[in-house]
């Protein structure tokens, strides 16, 4: 999961290493320079003030001129440089603009390449410069470890937008916990429902799923073989219906039968679907969902990333549910789409069966991404 970004990741550290290597050297070089000058000078001034002694005078004037021009020598490497020389002598790490330029420059191709969103790219960068810039991180002890421990903060930052604990989200709201899910068709909705009446019925919560999907031919099928693989009731009406009457009656049975959670489907559609959309605020009107979960594929990259930013705007949406993580090398939907709709991922599809879906973890992600 996610390899290719990782991958991409781990090459922005071998650069930084790489340049600050480069940088590490020619400054050893100038420090041990400087030393060898110091010394000669040190000699010269033994040497003169013996010849003065022996000349029987002393002259502080010319002592001092030579001092100052000593300290103006200091002054025209820079005190950059000596600090950084110093610095790395004494293994603490400061890195500079310069040695970022080229490495950061790489760094946002591959995000880029890695469909990660631009504002969402620009974010990263801009945070990964301000945390390795200046002596703000002298306590990491390696280059790998400042860049490791720098982008990690970047990545987390773009990541954990808006998370909230789903299960606690669950048990404060007043059963049944209505649950709708919207997105386009094909990407794993109504596997993502099955999955997660398994999901809850693990940790001792009931559903009942309602099939909102009234669209299109074959939905009714599709997800009564869900329910009764699971042994789950299914409240559905013929083709052609309304879908806010089924996910109504799916409340009603909830109530009914003590049933903690509504699982309703809706068809797939389009953001821009004007009568898809409109059944979307009749749902809203009618059962006002407790939650509204977008569904999509974590393989379609940028395209997820923008259905995501529109179906928020035309219809709001509580969190996002990543399907097909298990078969996406590129990563930028899961990077992007927290940032962008300002709401987070909830879970991540990792595979077909009804076990193949994992609580969103943005620690964990990053953990997986940077981790050696
Ligand atoms: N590899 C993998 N496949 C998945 C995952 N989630 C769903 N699928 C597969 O994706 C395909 C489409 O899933 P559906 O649940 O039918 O998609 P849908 O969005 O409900 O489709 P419509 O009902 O047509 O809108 C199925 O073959 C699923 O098995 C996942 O996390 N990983």
């Amino acid at each position: 999961m996610f390899d290719g970004l990782k991958d991409k990741l781990n090459g922005f550290r071998e650069d930084v290493e790489d340049s600050a290597e480069v940088e590490g050297e020619v400054e050893a070089d100038i420090e041990a320079g400087v030393e060898a000058d110091v010394e000669t000078e040190a000699e010269v001034e033994a040497e003169e003030s013996a010849d003065s002694t022996e000349a029987g005078r002393a002259d502080p004037e010319a002592s001092d001129a030579e001092s100052e021009a000593s300290d103006a020598d200091e002054d025209s490497d820079g005190p950059g440089t000596f600090a950084r020389a110093k610095a790395f002598a004494t293994g603490r790490i400061i890195i500079e603009e310069e040695d970022l330029e080229e490495p950061l420059w790489e760094l946002e191709m591959a995000l880029l390449e890695s469909d990660v969103e631009m504002s969402v790219a620009e974010r990263i960068l801009e945070n990964v410069r301000e945390n390795m810039l200046g002596e703000t991180r002298k306590q990491v002890e390696t280059t790998g470890e400042l860049v490791e421990s720098a982008l990690q903060d970047a990545l987390l930052d773009v990541i954990s937008v808006g998370q909230f604990d789903f299960q606690r989200r669950i048990e404060g709201a007043e059963p049944p916990v209505v649950i709708v899910f919207t997105g386009v068709n094909g990407v794993g909705k109504t596997t993502s429902i099955a999955k997660l009446s398994e999901w809850l019925a693990d940790r001792g919560y009931s559903s009942v799923l309602a099939n909102g999907d009234t669209y299109r031919a074959g939905a009714n099928e599709q997800i009564s073989e869900h329910a009764d693989r699971l042994g789950r009731k299914l409240i559905s009406h013929e083709q052609g219906g309304d879908p806010a009457a089924v996910i109504y009656d799916g409340v009603e049975y909830a109530k009914a039968n003590d049933v903690d959670i509504v699982l309703g489907d809706t068809a797939g559609r389009l953001h821009t679907s004007d009568d898809l959309m409109s059944q979307l605020e009749k749902i809203d009107r009618v059962v006002d969902p407790d939650l509204t979960l977008f569904v999509d594929e974590a393989v379609a990259g940028q395209d997820a990333v923008q259905r995501a930013k529109q179906f928020n705007e035309a219809a709001e949406i509580d969190g996002t549910i990543l399907t097909k993580a298990d078969a996406d090398s590129s990563g930028g939907a899961a990077i992007s789409i927290a940032y962008v709709t300002g709401k987070p991922i909830l879970f991540l599809g990792t595979g077909q069966e009804y076990d193949d879906l994992e609580r969103f973890d943005p620690e964990e992600l990053v953990d997986r991404l940077v981790g050696e």
